[in-house]
């Protein structure tokens, strides 16, 4: 069940949320979690691990056939989501006429003036992947929510698209969002993050810093997702050679 509460938080809470189809799959064992305004949290893991089916939980939204369990607690009205593909932008629209739909605000949609200068007059159809990505962000980011969850917001994108916008989501933590990121991108996600939500076969293992996890202090799964980075496989080559 998705709550909202009326009063100002400072916290989004997953408490107990699971997906569980009434056969007894479960996609989502039932876990508890918070993210703080001002906090940026990485939520990682392998391939089909379950990220983006509890991103959609916690929008409220489940596959046909499966329940939510537990509940999110959020400020009322307060999360955006930047969704993983360009394909849910409303094809009939320029990019100008998406962002103005959504924007809290002149000042929201001045925040996104590079989005809006270059490709403002494109309809959705002439993006380019990694253009399409930075439309699906600024269109999360005019609403002026104070929760923003990004799924695989850099997937497809160049490394210097991709570096700009981790930079873009760290300077919205640091104004006062808290930001969840889902993303397979381990070493750029790693430099900006707070902390980082580690998933395996649709549980959540751990929580733990960027820090412990390069000094190899987490879990089994946590170490096989950074010692699987290709400049980590180097040195483990190099020692042993
Ligand atoms: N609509 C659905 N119906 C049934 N099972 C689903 C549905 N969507 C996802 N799943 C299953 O849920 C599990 C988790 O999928 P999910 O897409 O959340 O993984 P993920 O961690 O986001 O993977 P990736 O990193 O590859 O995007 C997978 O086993 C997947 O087959």
């Amino acid at each position: 069940m998705l709550r909202a509460i009326e009063s100002e938080a400072y916290t989004a809470n997953a408490e107990s949320l699971g997906v569980i189809h009434h056969s007894g799959e479960v996609l989502i064992h039932p876990m508890s979690f918070s993210i703080a305004r001002g906090e940026l949290v990485g939520l990682i893991g392998a391939s089909g691990s379950g990220k983006s089916v509890l991103a959609n939980a916690l929008m409220g939204t489940v596959p046909e056939g499966f329940s939510l369990c537990g509940r999110v607690v959020i400020p009322k009205d307060e999360v955006a989501l930047a969704a993983q593909s360009g394909s849910v932008l409303d094809p009939l629209r320029s990019v100008l006429q998406l962002l103005r739909r959504r924007q809290k605000d002149d000042q929201h949609l001045g925040q996104c003036r590079e989005v809006v200068d270059s490709f403002g007059h494109c309809m959705p159809h002439e993006l380019s992947g990694g253009m399409a990505k930075r439309v699906l962000l600024a269109q999360a980011k005019v609403q002026g929510r104070a929760f923003l969850l990004a799924d695989e917001p850099c997937c497809g994108l160049d490394s210097v698209a991709s570096a700009n916008l981790y930079s873009e989501l760290r300077q919205m933590a640091d104004k006062g969002a808290g930001v969840l990121v889902i993303s397979h991108n381990l070493r750029e996600l790693s430099e900006v993050a707070d902390r980082l939500l580690v998933m395996d076969d649709g549980k959540l293992i751990e929580s733990l810093t960027p820090d412990h996890l390069k000094q190899g202090l987490g879990s089994p799964q946590s170490r096989a997702l950074w010692q699987a980075l290709p400049e980590n496989w180097e040195r483990q080559n190099a020692r042993v050679a």
